[in-house]
């Protein structure tokens, strides 16, 4: 079995995957500031040939992590990100400054869709562009729903969003706190994404195809209004790219990848910035 690792900064994520059928034998999550130890949450390392990590937590629970598995496991690799990579130039001035859980999802999005808008909804929301031919732009850092919930201290934090809520709910003025709070952030959210997409195509010249991932991926989704993909195993997929161990992995293929739908002109991307900005 392969261990995949997903070290967030509120939620560490793994995943056991067959490396004879390149099926996902079992997942879970835990949280990040708990130490991680395997146990109960984790699974059996006697079963494990093989450990992968994206982590953006910490150093020293990296490091931690890394210790335990190396006693454990033969093969650790630990994902960093670096100027060049599968095809994809890293735009920042400091390659190794950028996140890694976003250039996994940089990476796996690029071989999947040839170029792409990322968006990684977790602590942060990141996004993230690639032209096609692999350069990435850089991109762009905001609070992640649950910290702008907590940054305004209203006693709300433990009153999430319910991910099968309807946009056009979320998007009303809300009529208590929880509400108002809830889809105050939710609107700063949506809106954000949906600017920046727009803004980056116009400014680029090309309509990306637009991918999601991360904990509060699929109610972001709701309020975004152009055509995309969610891949919750986005930045797996990134690690699968980087360190293929099964025949299929080898050959391309990434798991749980999902189909993508073809992005709206670009004409109709402009035309709805320049209403928007009527407003
Ligand atoms: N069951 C859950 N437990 C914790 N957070 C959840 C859960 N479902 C959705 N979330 C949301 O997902 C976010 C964490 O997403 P994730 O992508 O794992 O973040 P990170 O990679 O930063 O750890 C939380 O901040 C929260 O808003
Ligand atoms: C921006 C992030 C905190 C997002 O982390 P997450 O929300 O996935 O826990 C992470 O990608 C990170 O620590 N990045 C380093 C800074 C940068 O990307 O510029
Ligand atoms: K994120």
């Amino acid at each position: 079995m392969i261990l995949d690792l997903d070290i967030g900064n509120t939620l560490s994520k793994w995943r056991l995957k067959d490396v004879a059928s390149s099926e996902i034998r079992s997942r879970g999550a835990v949280w990040t500031r708990e130490e991680w130890r395997p146990g109960s949450d984790i699974p059996d390392l006697d079963v494990v040939s093989a450990v992968r990590i994206s982590s953006v937590a910490r150093q020293k629970v990296l490091q931690e992590t890394v210790e335990l598995l190396r006693h454990e496991v033969g093969l650790v690799h630990v994902a960093r990100p670096v100027r060049e990579s599968l095809g994809v130039v890293n735009g920042y001035d400091e390659p190794g400054r950028l996140g890694v859980d976003r250039w996994l999802g940089a990476l796996a999005s690029y071989q999947l869709a040839g170029a792409c808008c990322t968006v990684d909804c977790g602590s942060a929301i990141t996004i993230d562009f690639v032209l096609p031919g692999g350069r990435h732009l850089g991109g762009y850092i905001l609070p992640g729903l649950r910290l702008m919930k907590e940054s305004l201290k209203l006693g709300t934090r433990n009153v999430a969003i319910d991910p099968d809520s309807e946009a056009d709910e979320l998007l009303a003025p809300g009529r208590n706190t929880v509400e108002a709070v809830n889809h105050g952030i939710y609107m700063a959210a949506v809106s954000a994404v949906n600017r920046i997409y727009g803004e980056v195509c116009d400014r680029e010249g090309v309509a990306l195809p637009l991918l999601l991932t991360g904990g509060d991926a699929r109610v972001v989704s709701r309020g975004i209004r152009v055509p995309h993909a969610l891949w919750p195993d986005m930045v797996y997929g990134g690690l699968e790219a980087c360190f293929p161990q099964t025949a299929a992995e080898r050959a391309g293929r990434l798991s749980g990848a999902p189909q993508i739908p073809a992005p709206v002109s670009l004409e109709k991307i402009r035309a709805s910035l320049a209403f928007s900005m009527l407003l």
